[in-house]
């Protein structure tokens, strides 16, 4: 499977505090991705390297193959909507898809007029007199119209009401679908994470602590719940990742090596919410491709 984006050991310093250190990553072409993390994890600064508006102080980061801001033909082939999705507020949105068409080699002017039309968004109003949410969908349609191999987006729906971002993340799905494009964004929103993600990556104080295909990881971790066991005294059930406990019941969320047939244990699946969240809450935890080290908690199965 060829990489779109990979960051080897990859660090970035703001002064003295690193923003991200350590952070090895692969997203595979044609995937659609979802970063995930805290707060302050280093998801922004991770996109700003993957499109070359950072220089790593540390390891590498490669966008097919290459070092992001080396070469031209490399920045026409990715799109970057970043966080704050700024627009040239006096540029009418007219002006911003003909500088759009004067910048790119490979842009697309039907698509770009087709959809501000769908969503309503008035061709000649200026970009810093549209709302939060028609500036976001203006900026990703500026990103697609592009026809990027690979989409950067950073938080994109966080302006949007319910409806529009529903709307938007069906429509960056058509997209992708049509393009191939490989998509990576940054999101708090786990629902719409596990519904339209193919490839995870959660990122926790500056470096990757959980990443690949969802469906894999999905099948590879459990519920399971059972009569009140004491803490530690698991057997069979793989590594542990969360516990709770009431007088009768003991709830697990484990990683398992396969099947789970003891009696005791009632064995459903997990939520990507679930996952995530189980992860995030222990800092020694990670699911990363390659020799994999967790904590044995629990008796390995
Ligand atoms: N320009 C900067 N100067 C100094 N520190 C910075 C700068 N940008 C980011 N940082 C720090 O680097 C760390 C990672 O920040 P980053 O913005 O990448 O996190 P994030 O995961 O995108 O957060 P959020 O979810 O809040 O957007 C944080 O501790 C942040 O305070």
């Amino acid at each position: 499977m060829t990489s779109a984006l990979e960051t080897t050991d990859l660090g970035k310093r703001y002064g003295r505090d690193w923003g991200l250190r350590g952070c090895s990553l692969r997203v595979p072409v044609g995937s659609v991705a979802a970063l995930v993390g805290p707060n302050g994890a280093g998801k922004s600064t991770l996109l700003h390297l993957a499109v070359g508006l950072l220089k790593p102080d540390e390891g590498e980061v490669r966008v097919f193959g290459k070092a992001p801001g080396d070469s031209r033909e490399l920045l026409e082939q990715v799109g970057f909507v970043a966080q704050d999705t700024p627009l040239y507020p006096d540029f009418t949105v007219a002006e911003l898809v003909k500088l759009g068409s004067k910048l790119n080699r490979t842009w697309d002017d039907d698509l770009a007029v087709d959809r501000l039309g769908k969503l309503d968004i008035p061709l000649d109003r200026k970009a810093g007199r549209l709302s939060g949410g028609q500036r976001a969908q203006v900026a990703l349609v500026l990103a697609i119209a592009k026809r990027p191999r690979l989409l950067l987006l950073d938080e994109p729906v966080a302006a949007l009401d319910p409806l529009a971002r529903r709307e938007f993340m069906q429509a960056l799905m058509g997209i992708v679908a049509d393009q191939g494009t490989t998509v990576l964004h940054s999101s708090h929103l786990l629902g719409d994470v596990e519904r339209t993600c193919d490839w995870l990556v959660v990122v926790r104080k500056g470096s990757a602590q959980v990443v690949g295909s969802v469906d894999e990881l999905l099948a590879e971790h459990r519920t399971l719940i059972g009569p009140r066991t004491r803490e530690g005294e698991y057997s069979g059930v793989g590594t542990v990742l969360r516990e709770s406990h009431t007088d009768k019941q003991t709830t697990l969320l484990v990683r398992t090596g396969g099947p789970i047939h003891h009696p005791a244990w009632n064995v459903s699946d997990v939520t990507l919410e679930d996952l995530v969240l189980a992860y995030l809450a222990d800092p020694n935890a990670a699911a990363l491709p390659g020799p994999v080290s967790l904590p044995q908690r629990g008796v390995g199965a």
